[in-house]
This record gives structure tokens, sequence and C-alpha cells, in this order.
């Protein structure tokens, strides 16, 4: 079995003509949940589409599944939940779903339909207009699209948000599902308590990697009493650090 889905090597991003990461390794071990979190604007959507393969001007080395990301072969094989729910509002659920198991070339599509609707508890709900949708729900339909083809990568861009505690609870329990089925799961996130659900925390800041590890070295290594402040503290210290680098240059170069 592959160790790592995804393996980013020297990774470089530049959007609106200025370097959103410069320079990032990592990687993302098969099977597994990897949680990304980073305060807002540090790069996580951006390190996502990177790794779907559509993001421009990317330069390093992004493998997903062992091809290069974005390669057509892949296409099937990674699911993509976008920040802001992208199926049809015009369309009931089912013929969303039918559309994308469609786009993944599934098998049996109308088992496919079924299972995912069945996995974000959308029963019921197949023959409403998506347009009609509760925003829960709707964020629910993006999910199902996501995973309807039987993905082995899901990549999901923060697919918690605006959903009551119950819903992110039984859906925490469905990432947990999928990555005991093989599949490996990286979701970004703002919520801490959801980040202590995973096995790996990658945390970001200003487009840079600030810390690889896991929801309990993260707590050993800073003594804080939960993830929440062990998180502040790190980026706290990410951003003293940055600021000491930029102390040495200016006073160097004067
Ligand atoms: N098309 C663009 N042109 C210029 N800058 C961009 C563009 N897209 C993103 N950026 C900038 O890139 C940086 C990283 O954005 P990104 O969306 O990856 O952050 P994020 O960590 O996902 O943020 P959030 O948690 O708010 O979703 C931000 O400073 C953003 O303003």
């Amino acid at each position: 079995m592959r160790k790592n889905a995804v393996v980013i090597s020297d990774l470089r991003v530049v959007r609106g003509g200025r370097p959103i990461i410069d320079g990032l390794d990592v990687a993302v071990p098969a099977g597994s949940v990897v949680g990304l979190l980073g305060p807002s604007g540090s790069g996580k959507t951006t390190l996502m589409r990177s790794v779907v393969g559509v993001q421009d001007h990317v330069t390093g080395t992004v493998e997903v599944l062992g091809s290069a990301a974005g390669t057509p072969a892949l296409r099937r094989r990674v699911g993509y939940m976008t920040q802001d729910a992208s199926v049809y509002t015009d369309l009931t659920v089912a013929q969303n779903l039918r559309y994308f198991a469609a786009l993944a070339d599934v098998p049996s599509p109308a088992e496919a339909v079924a299972a995912a609707v069945a996995t974000v508890d959308l029963g019921g709900h197949e023959k409403q207009r998506v347009g009609t949708l509760s925003g829960g729900e709707r964020t629910r339909v993006s999910l199902a699209a996501a995973l309807v083809g039987g993905p082995e990568l899901l990549v999901l861009d923060e697919p918690t948000v605006g959903l009551d505690p119950v819903l992110r609870r039984d859906l925490w329990a469905v990432f947990r599902r999928l990555a005991a089925a093989g599949c490996t799961l990286l979701v970004s996130s703002h919520v801490m308590d959801e980040a202590v659900q995973c096995d790996r925390l990658l945390l970001m800041r200003s487009g840079a990697l600030v810390a690889d590890t896991t929801p309990d070295e993260l707590l050993a290594t800073t003594g804080a009493p939960d993830a929440e402040r062990a998180f502040l503290a790190l980026i706290d210290a990410a951003g003293e650090s940055a600021a000491d680098v930029g102390k040495t240059t200016e006073e160097t170069a004067r």
C-alpha cells in the first residue's frame, strides 16, 4: 500500500502577481484524516487547489496518488469540495449527484447516488431542487457530490462551515469511516474541536508550514491546556520568528 497519498516538494504558488506559497514541503499519509489549519488568508485553499490540480502558476512538485496533480486519470480518484457550494441550484439533489457520478464514470450510478445520499443523511430530499434546500443541506449535497465517485483522496475546504453541532459531529464520524475504509482526507477547518479528531495537523501561516504534527504533540510541545490555545501559541510564535527574521535582514542591510 502507498505510504503517502500526497507528496509536495518545494511548492511555490503566485496569485495576483505575488507569492502566496513560497517553498513548501509536506506529505499527507495515505488512509489518514489530515487537518489543514491556519488563519484566514494563510494559503489553505491555495494549497488544496494545488493538490487538486486546478491552481495556476504553480511550480515545484505535487504528486497525488503517484501521479502529477491535475493529471486527467486522477479526476475520478480525487474528490474536491470547494468552500462555496459547487452544485447546480436548478437541479434536484439526485440530478446533481447523477451528473457528478457520470463525470467520475461510476459503474453503478444509481447505487452510488443512493449511498452518497445516505452518507450525508439527505434521504427524502432526492427530488428536491438544490436551490430550495437550507444552507446546511446544500453543503451536504456538495460533500455528496465530492464523494459520489468513490474517491481515494477527498479534499474538503471547510466542509462543516455553517453546520449545527449535531451535523458536524455526524460528518466527522463519516470522515473517520471513510478513512477507516482506506480513503485519505485533507480537510481545512477553523474549528479546533474538529482539529483534534484528525490523525495529523498541518498548521499554515503566511503561506508557510508552521507545524506538521498530531493533536497530542500539539498540546505536548506548546504545554497549552487546549487545542485552540496551542494553535494560537504556535501561530504567534511563528509570527514572532518571522518578525525576527525581518529585523535581522533589515539590521544586516543597514
Ligand atoms: N486570485 C487572487 N489574486 C490575488 N490574491 C489572491 C487570489 N486568490 C487568493 N489570493 C490571496 O492569497 C492568499 C491566500 O488565500 P487562500 O484562499 O489560500 O487562504 P485561506 O487560508 O484558504 O483563507 P480562508 O481561511 O479565509 O479561506 C490570501 O492573501 C488571498 O488574498
